[in-house]
């Protein structure tokens, strides 16, 4: 028999069992549902309350409890019985993709192990399929042949690997089987490679490369910083990390746990498909802009705008400083020290025109504060003085005269609808609903005590630049950068913002993020381990950092991370990776292409928006994506091309911004003149927009093309 005809052997068995599994998963889940729906019936004609006496009511609490109980239990189930018919219908799409033949011992017999995206256990509990996440999976990543090992709960396991094997199927059907040790290409990850852009991100669990499962599989370090070149596979290696830790820590962690944080609300879609179709819960998705809304609750500048300015060549002098690591060091090291000594921009209590706290008896209690505590500190004593000192004004109010004359004004319908009764007329009852009266006449005086609307941290953050630069602060419009800044001086010195627990960070495209932003979010977010992955010749916008400052910020906060870089590139076709190449910084290492050479990109010179049309109409262009170095140029574009036109075409335009983390089969890139990209920062512009393309790429220019591609 055929290695062929073996295989097919065991996947027709395999499948059979998977069949029969998901019958039986189908009827216990049916059960399941029937007996949870009378269970429901029942407990309805159960739990009548009992009034007569304690004791029965007792026993019917019992009751209701004890239902309760059982309910959850019966969840449990059906949801246990959810999921598994959800594996094994995922199984059914592609049962396995990998296996490998295992000897313990020399005395043994070599055992197979055959891997696929969950794993399944028949009726008799044999392991016919091992989830591509359990620890002898790894044998099948590490790529190898002969002595190897691998680790289950922190042991060492010596093997030695036989055989490996890649299979592709479909449902029941066996469609190739290559053996590592004949192929010397990996025909599986080309013909996946070969595939359609989609509009989802799609998993790559059965073709990860070595040097990925490293990354995916590290849990040793908390720390990880990836630099990887366009295409290397950052974002999937993300995903399958998440599925992966999900997978190994279902005990400690869920989903609640992580947070991803993406370049922009497109890409978040992009990849909302991953971990569901790997079985798992999809994270809190945010851009950085995002997670500083869910802080404030209110709306930076919008993503377009953001960008706009992010893509802007100048930078203001203010803005570089808010974006800078030395400020925000030296807010940490001097800021208490200066607002200890500094005139606080504090203010009184007011409900209208009434003063009922002074400004200047809040700038008594920070005189009286100890010095010796942080400003934060400091605040906070402050904030509790404010809240007795509250107290103690209403219980004198409520002794005054004038305000229990304005009580004993009420009419008996007004106290029915203040109070839900009539007010008694004893001395002792009527200081006590006078003071109930002013609670609710002042009720937004304790709200404003606890959201410290007497301290103006806009103004602390002022006083905090004024110190560090010598000039003032220039108010204008809140930005990314300022909200930041902001919201640290509100963290370090008012209040510790609030942030959930993660356990573990993701942060995508870390190269576009500012050195104040980095250290920002480590100081929120102080002990979650963190995975960043980015490429330094991605930095498109004027906040690019480098991945050494990079490392150097986290080192300042928990030493070194650990770094990786990945090299090859699976996205596109040979000879639109080795154009984008020639992008790259100097310094660089060349980019290995995976795919092969394919179409080689075209050049067209242009010279206005009826010459893109005439281009358009004469090849025939269609299902292509139109990337312009601009949101203008895409706006001015989408208006002189006509939206129904583009659209009967299935063309669309985005800018390169948008069109980061992205992928397209066919790209036609706009206006790609000397004239229009001259700095650093363009060519990096360009290096993204070009490595979005898998299949072809045309260029066009008007004039001149640029001369970096000459
Ligand atoms: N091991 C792999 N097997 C199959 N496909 C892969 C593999 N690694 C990467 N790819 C494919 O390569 C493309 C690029 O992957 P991905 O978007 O994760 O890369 P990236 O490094 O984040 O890209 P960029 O930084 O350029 O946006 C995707 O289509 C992805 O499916």
């Amino acid at each position: 028999m055929t290695i062929q005809a073996l295989e097919q052997e065991r996947l027709t068995k395999t499948y059979e069992k998977l069949l029969q599994a998901q019958q039986a998963s189908e009827k216990l889940l049916q059960k399941e549902l029937e007996q949870g729906q009378k269970d429901l019936d029942v407990s309805q004609d159960d739990i009548r309350m009992s009034n007569d006496n304690w004791g029965d009511r007792l026993d019917s609490f019992a009751v209701i409890e004890m239902k309760n109980r059982e309910m959850d239990q019966r969840r449990f189930a059906i949801e246990m019985a959810e999921k598994r018919l959800a594996q094994i219908n995922r199984l059914l799409e592609s049962p396995y993709f990998g296996k490998i033949d295992v000897l313990f011992d020399e005395d043994e017999e070599i055992e197979p192990f055959y891997i696929g995206i969950n794993g399944f256990t028949d009726e008799s509990h044999n392991n016919l399929i091992y989830d591509w996440r359990s620890p002898i999976a790894e044998l099948f990543y590490n790529n190898e042949l002969g002595d190897s090992s691998y680790e289950v709960n922190g042991n060492n396991i010596d093997v030695s690997i036989e055989n490996r094997r890649q299979l592709v199927m479909e449902r029941e059907l066996l469609k190739f089987v290559f053996d590592t040790a004949v192929a010397i290409d990996d025909e599986v990850l080309l013909s996946v490679l070969e595939k359609d852009a989609t509009n989802a991100m799609q998993d790559i669990t059965a073709s990860i490369q070595k040097e990925q499962n490293l990354i995916i599989r590290d849990e040793k370090n908390s720390l990880m910083l990836v630099n990887g070149v366009a295409g290397s596979g950052k974002t999937s290696v993300i995903m399958q990390r998440i599925a992966y830790l999900l997978y190994r820590n279902r005990q400690d962690i869920n989903e609640d746990d992580v947070l991803i944080l993406s370049p922009n609300e497109g890409f978040i879609k992009y990849i909302s498909e991953v971990l569901p179709s790997l079985g798992e819960k999809n994270p809190l998705n945010l851009t950085f802009r995002g997670l500083l809304e869910q802080l404030t609750l209110t709306e930076t500048e919008t993503e377009e705008t953001y960008f706009n300015r992010i893509t802007q060549l100048d930078v203001s002098e203010q803005t570089k400083v808010l974006r800078s690591q030395a400020f925000v060091q030296f807010l940490k090291e001097k800021g208490n020290d200066i607002l200890s000594s500094s005139e606080l921009p504090v203010s009184g209590i007011n409900l209208k025109d009434e003063v009922l706290i002074k400004a200047a008896t809040i700038l008594d209690y920070f005189k009286n504060a100890p010095k010796t505590v942080s400003f934060l500190d400091q605040v906070q004593g402050v904030k509790l003085h404010l809240e007795s000192l509250w107290e103690e004004i209403l219980n004198k109010e409520s002794l005054e005269s004038k305000n229990q004359d304005q009580l004993q004004l009420l009419s008996e319908q007004e106290q029915r609808q203040l109070f839900g009764k009539l007010i008694p007329d004893t001395e002792e009852q009527i200081m006590r609903f006078t003071k109930k009266m002013l609670r609710k006449k002042y009720r937004s005086i304790p709200e404003k005590i606890k959201e410290l609307e007497w301290l103006d941290t806009q103004k602390l953050m002022e006083i905090l630049y004024e110190s560090y630069t010598g000039v003032a602060y220039q108010e204008g419009e809140e930005t990314v950068d300022s909200e930041v800044i902001y919201l640290l001086t509100q963290h370090l010195f008012v209040e510790k913002l609030y942030a959930p627990r993660l356990k573990f960070l993701f942060i995508d495209e870390v190269q576009d993020y500012t050195s104040a932003q980095i250290c920002f979010i480590k100081e929120l977010f102080p002990k979650a381990k963190m995975t960043m992955v980015g490429d330094e010749d991605q930095g498109i916008f004027n906040s690019v950092i480098d991945f050494t400052q990079i490392e150097e910020i986290l080192e300042s906060y928990q030493g070194a991370p650990k770094t990786y870089n990945l090299q090859k590139s699976y996205r596109s076709s040979g000879a639109i990776t080795q154009t984008f190449n020639k992008l790259r910084g100097k310094r660089h290492e060349d980019i290995i292409p995976i795919q092969p050479i394919g179409e080689v990109p075209s050049y067209v010179s242009l010279n206005d928006f009826e010459n893109l049309k005439n281009l358009i109409e004469s090849k025939d262009i269609k299902n292509t994506r139109i990337i312009t170095k601009t949101i203008e140029e895409t706006q001015q574009l989408t208006a002189e091309l006509d939206e129904d036109y583009l659209r009967g075409r299935k063309i669309k335009v985005t800018p390169i911004s948008l069109a980061k983390g992205l992928e397209f089969d066919y790209v036609l890139l706009y206006d790609v003149s000397s004239q229009n990209y001259q700095t650093d920062q363009d060519k990096r512009l360009l290096y993204t927009a070009v490595s979005r393309a898998m299949k072809t790429v045309m260029i066009t220019y008007q004039d001149e093309l640029v001369e970096w591609l000459n």
